[in-house]
This record gives C-alpha cells, structure tokens and sequence, in this order.
C-alpha cells in the first residue's frame, strides 16, 4: 500500500514527521510512503504548488497523508501559484468531494474548549463538507466597473449532481450515527443554496429513516456555540463547512485536534489536520500534532481497511492526553516533538 506523504508548508513538515513516526511503531507490513513536493515549498523549488511529479504521485497511492500548505512569501502571486491551489487542486484533480470532519470532544479537553464544560461535553459532530464545488472552484477575476473602479467577483454554483452526491455522503454518514442530519445552506438568500436546498430535500426520499433538518449558515454558526450538542451530521458546501469547522474546532478545545478525510467515489482519500500551516508558530515545536495524527488514523480505516490500527491511533491519542501530554494550543508546554512521544508511549 503506497502512502503518498505531503507535508507542505510552514508547521505541516513538523506534525507530518510526528504522524509517520506513529504509523511506524505500528509497524504494519506492506506500507510504503513516497514524499512530495506541495504549495509554497513546491513553488520555490521548481516554479508550482502542485507539480507533474507530485500529481503523479497522489494518482499512485492509495492515500495521501497532507499537512498543510500556505506560505506568505507567496500571499502576492497569481492566484494559480498560490501554494493553497496544491490542496484546491488535488482535490479537484482527484475528485475528492466529500471532507469528513468530525468534532468530539475528548473529556480531558473538555476543559480546554471556549465554552462552559457542559456544553463542550455535548459535541460529537461530524460535518461533511462538499469539497469540488462551490465558490472555490467559480468563476473568479478582477475587472472594472462602468465607471472604473476595480471589482472582484468569485461565482457560486452547484449542479443538481454535485449536491445530489454530497447528499448521499450526509444521509449515509447520518444513518451510521444516531439518524439526525442538518443541511447548512443560505437559502433565503442565494439561489445556489435554494438548489441544495432542493436536492438534499429530494434525496431524502431515500432515507425515511434519517431525520432531516435545514438550518440558514448564520444561524448553525450560533447554534454551534448555544448548543452544539444538537448536532449529529452537518452536511454543507465547501465555504460554509470550511467556517464551521474551524469554529467547531474551538468548541472541542482547539484546531490542533481536528482531522479530516476527503474522500473521492473510489474511497481514495487525502488525509490532512483541518488547519493550516501555521506560519504564526511554524519552525518553535508549538504545533500540536495530534489533528495530524489522528488523520493519519483516519486513513488507516477510511482507506487502508485496517480499523483496528486506526483504533490503536485514537485510543494512544486518548491515553496520551489521559496521561496529561498538553501543547500550548492545549494549555501545556510541551512541544511537537514530545506530543509525539506521548501517543508512541501510549501505543498498545
Ligand atoms: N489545508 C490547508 O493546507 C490549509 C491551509 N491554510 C493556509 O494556512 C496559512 C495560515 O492560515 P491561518 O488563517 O493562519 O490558519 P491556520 O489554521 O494555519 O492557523 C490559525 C491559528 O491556529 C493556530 N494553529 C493552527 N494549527 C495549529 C496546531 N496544529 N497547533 C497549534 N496551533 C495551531 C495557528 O498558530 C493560528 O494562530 C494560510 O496560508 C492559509 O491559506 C489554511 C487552512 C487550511
Ligand atoms: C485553501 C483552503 C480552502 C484550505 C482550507 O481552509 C480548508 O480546506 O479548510
Ligand atoms: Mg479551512
């Protein structure tokens, strides 16, 4: 099984070393990794965020364990050499439409969270984000209006099977937990949200079984602090779940915990912490791995067939902040390294 390793930019190669030292102790037979070039260390090396060679790479493997790009030596070049268009254009390239990220909060972090204990101990969410559509991937550019003045613009639109798709991912992932799915548009606003509205409310049909709610983006926002225990799945576009996550990231105590899986109609699936690269705290041993970690876990379930390896990754990550491993994120002082030791300690 080839594992594609893309550790990207900023804080992504410290946490990726972190989740590859863990893959190692479980010592599993047949893993191979091959590394890759992505974002802004790609571009400074041969001129592309996301180069042939890479590309090839990520066609090749079965997953892609990615840690994060963004650099802001790179913030003013052509959106196309952007180092974030390696993870838009992965997915794009790779058809990997559905982004798993599931928020629950580990009762050791309860504390940690920005809301009060009991809130926080509610939250076990999992938001299914579209990730091949969208305003990310609209029409985008600069013009001049009648009367010159400079104009961006960036065009929001879904097709009936693009949300028909992500529809089946919400109701399937819903009917797998406790039956509660809530689709996230801006339907009294937008026409594009009007359509998912529409299609999610026609896919229903196929799952008597899940009970369906819609809820407008601005009002889950506030409920994602009110009551987060409300939720079970969030399915939603690419903009809407990119801003819910981050901030359900804080309700469980901090978005170095958070991992993701996007996943294409082939179960191939690239692995990733849902943050960024963190250019604030990249290159001190202050980002916390486990996010990285735990995607790495991910991975082994969602696209390696092998749960009860992913299993040992979370109950680890579990007895490691059982046993009191805390990064600055977390309130502690250990650093990338350390948080490391704590999971490979903690590894049955
Ligand atoms: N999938 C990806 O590659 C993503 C890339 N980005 C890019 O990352 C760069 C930075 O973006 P930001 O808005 O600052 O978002 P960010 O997620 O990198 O950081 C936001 C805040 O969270 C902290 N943080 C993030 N990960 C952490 C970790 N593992 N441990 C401890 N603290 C952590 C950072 O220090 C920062 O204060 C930008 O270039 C952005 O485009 C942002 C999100 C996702
Ligand atoms: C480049 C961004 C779309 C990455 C991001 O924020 C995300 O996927 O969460
Ligand atoms: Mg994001």
């Amino acid at each position: 099984m080839l594992i594609a390793l893309f550790p990207g930019d900023g804080i992504g190669p410290e946490i990726i070393a972190q989740a590859r030292r863990v893959l190692d102790a479980l010592a599993i037979e047949g893993l191979t990794y091959e590394e890759g070039l992505v974002g802004g260390a790609a571009y400074k090396a041969v001129g592309h965020p996301l180069p042939p060679e890479t590309l090839d790479i990520a066609r090749r493997a079965d997953a892609i364990l990615f840690g994060a790009v963004g650099d802001p030596d790179c913030d003013s070049l052509e959106r196309h050499l952007r180092p974030e268009q390696a993870i838009l254009g992965l997915r794009k390239a790779l058809g990997l439409f559905s982004n798993l990220r599931p928020a629950k909060v580990f009762p050791e972090l309860a504390d940690a969270s920005a809301l009060k204990k009991e809130v926080a101990s509610a939250i076990d969410l999992l938001i299914v984000r579209e990730t091949n559509g969208d305003v990310y991937f609209g029409e985008k550019g600069m013009r001049k209006t009648p009367d010159g003045l400079r104009e961006g613009y960036d065009i929001m639109s879904y097709n009936e099977e693009q949300v028909r798709k992500i529809a089946h991912q919400g109701f399937q992932a819903a009917r797998a937990r406790r039956g509660k799915l809530c689709s996230v548009d801006k339907a009294n606003v937008l026409e594009t949200s009007q359509l998912w509205r529409d299609v999610v409310i026609e896919v229903s049909a196929e799952y008597p079984d899940v009970a369906l709610s819609h809820m407008y983006v601005d009002n889950a926002a506030m409920q994602l602090v009110r009551d987060p225990g409300q939720f079970d799945v969030i399915v939603t576009g690419n903009m809407f779940g990119d801003i819910l996550s981050d901030q359900a990231s804080m309700c469980v105590g901090s978005i170095g915990m958070l991992a993701s899986a996007t996943l294409n109609d082939s179960n191939q699936g690239l692995y990733e912490p849902i943050h960024g690269s963190a250019p604030d705290i990249a290159g001190q041993g202050k980002a916390n791995p486990l996010a990285t970690v735990l995607s790495a876990g991910m991975m082994l379930r969602y696209s390696l067939g092998l749960p009860e390896q992913a299993d040992r990754i979370e109950a680890a990550v579990a007895k490691a902040l059982a046993n009191g491993a805390r990064s600055p994120d977390l309130g502690g002082t250990m650093n990338t390294v350390e948080m490391g030791d704590a999971v490979l300690a903690a590894l049955n």
